[in-house]
């Protein structure tokens, strides 16, 4: 038997799977690393954290599973978007890695907006200036770190950056590199009109390869490490999204898929690079190759539930708090949560705007609290789920992945806010899977990503809404969005008082 690895570098942690040739997960291995937030708003990681850890899960995923590692033959990886590691000449990293979710950079998105102009720049990255994404990140690096910009010869991914380690190809994939604001969308190049009018060298940006480009095979002191053949076929792979939808078979119109990991994520098929959404969503080139997608981003949605397990149930498992939070009503005995713990994006580019509860009342129990949490990532979700709607496309069903797809309460309580019924996959391993299916794809065994996931995609189970709870949700809904235009102010205020 001959077996495919997936490599998913998230931002909690690696996820590495080993997959056969019917899509079947023979063995996963995860390893954690930490985030580091010296202040509020800012989100880093250390590269080579990501690197050693990778490195283990490698080893350990084929060691676990009992299988030989020469049966292993082709290797890809999904990751983190945005996240900007800066690299000097000898291939070093200058600094820690600025995360996707670290919101600094306001004033930096204020000067692309200046120099570029807005228009411009949604009709070539077509992406607002969001301090998420890659370019003002660098610009923050050039105005507030200069010693360390000028030592920067080319910056990289978080996976592109682990895959140059491990294969000592230097490239960044495409479907990443449209989350930086500096890829012309439409003909998958750099742009030098962006790069020109914000004074960004375009040597600084590495070659661009699609997903499902091979790139290499493993250095030599990486196969000594990891226990695997020298000869492994590595294939770029793509941003986590992209590979999400890979894995949940979102490759043709009407297919969307909700992804509840740190961020939490809507995001639907769009077969053209020409359309206009007037930066309302995200709009990314998909890891199949001249494919795309839209997305809406809740910033801190896994993040929100780990916040609180954290704060209030630290020794409580995450199944055990869903089970105990679904035991609370509908509406949370009329208790409201915004999960805005880090800013948000979608649909409010505000990277000053933090959380709330509402409705707080003495009779409320923790696990009011815990489902009042879930609801709030849900309906922060839904608000991308409308917006997808509202730009024409016709959704049957929408694909749950990541942790929000791990339990039968959160996967109803999905299906009832969104009005959609909700398929949950068998083998649903987010976009780890994605990636193995570039892999299989790489090595032969499926001519197309379309054809790797019909053959592997698996639906154990379509959830679907339950008119009742869905009526009491469209409620709910319509009050948990009068919160943030209540709130964006006070929270502005309140900016002074945070760390
Ligand atoms: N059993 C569970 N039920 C609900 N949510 C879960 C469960 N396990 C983990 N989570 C949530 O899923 C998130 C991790 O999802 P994952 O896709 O692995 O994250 P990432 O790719 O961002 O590292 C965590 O933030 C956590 O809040
Ligand atoms: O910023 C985005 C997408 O624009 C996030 O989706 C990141 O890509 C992080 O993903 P997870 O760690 O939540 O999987």
């Amino acid at each position: 038997m001959e077996y495919v690895i997936g490599v998913d570098l998230g931002t909690s942690a690696v996820k590495v799977l080993l997959v056969d040739r019917h899509g079947v997960v023979k063995g996963e291995w995860t390893e954690s690393y930490p985030l580091y937030q010296p202040h509020s708003g800012y989100s880093e990681q250390r590269p080579d954290d990501w690197v050693e850890k990778t490195i283990t899960a490698l080893r350990r995923v084929w060691e676990t599973a009992g299988i030989s590692p020469e049966s292993v033959v082709g290797l890809s990886f999904s990751g983190q978007m945005h996240g900007l590691v800066l690299l000097d000449g000898d291939g070093n990293v200058v600094r820690n890695a600025i995360l996707w979710n670290d919101t600094r950079t306001t004033a930096e998105c204020r000067e692309i907006e200046a120099k570029v102009g807005r228009e411009t720049l949604l009709s070539i990255a077509k992406n607002e200036a969001l301090e998420g994404f890659t370019l003002p990140k660098l610009l923050w690096v050039k105005n507030h770190e200069p010693e360390l910009y000028e030592r920067a010869r080319v910056f990289l991914l978080p996976k592109d950056y682990v895959r140059f380690r491990l294969t000592g190809h230097m490239a960044m994939d495409v479907s990443d590199a449209a989350g930086t604001l500096l890829l012309d969308i439409k003909t998958k190049t750099w742009s030098e009109a962006i790069a020109r009018a914000v004074g960004v060298d375009l040597t600084l940006c590495p070659p661009l390869v699609e997903a499902t480009a091979f790139v290499g095979t493993l250095r030599p002191e990486v196969a000594e490490q990891t226990g695997l053949p020298a000869s492994v076929n590595v294939f770029a792979g793509g941003a986590d999204n992209a590979c999400g939808a890979v894995g949940a078979g979102i490759l043709a119109e009407g297919k969307m898929m909700s992804s509840i990991g740190t961020s939490g994520v809507v995001l639907a098929y769009e077969q053209s690079g020409e359309k206009d959404f007037a930066g309302r969503v995200h709009y990314f080139n998909h890891a199949e190759p001249n494919a795309y997608y839209i997305m809406g981003v809740t910033l801190a949605a896994g993040y929100s539930f780990d916040w609180w397990k954290r704060t209030f149930a630290e020794d409580v498992p995450f199944a055990e708090i869903v089970q105990r939070a679904a035991e609370s009503p509908i509406g949370a005995n009329g208790l409201l949560f915004t999960p805005y713990l880090a800013g948000e994006r979608t649909p409010y580019a505000d990277a000053d705007i933090r959380g709330s509860f509402v409705g707080i009342d003495s009779a409320q129990t923790k696990w009011d609290f815990a489902r009042a949490v879930i609801e709030g990532i849900t309906f922060s979700l839904n608000e991308s789920v409308e917006i997808i709607k509202a730009s024409g496309k016709t959704i049957d069903s929408v694909v749950s992945i990541g942790g929000g797809a791990k339990s039968a309460e959160w996967l109803q309580i999905q299906a009832d806010i969104f009005g959609i019924p909700v398929e949950k996959l068998k083998n649903e391993q987010g976009p780890g899977l994605g990636a193995a299916m570039i892999a299989a794809c790489g090595v032969g065994w499926f001519d197309s990503l379309k054809e790797c996931a019909d053959a592997f995609k698996q639906v154990d189970s379509i959830v679907e809404p339950r008119p009742d709870a869905a009526a009491k949700y469209k409620e709910l809904f319509a009050i948990y969005r009068d919160v943030y235009p209540r709130t964006k102010e006070l929270a502005k205020r309140l900016k002074v008082f945070r760390p």
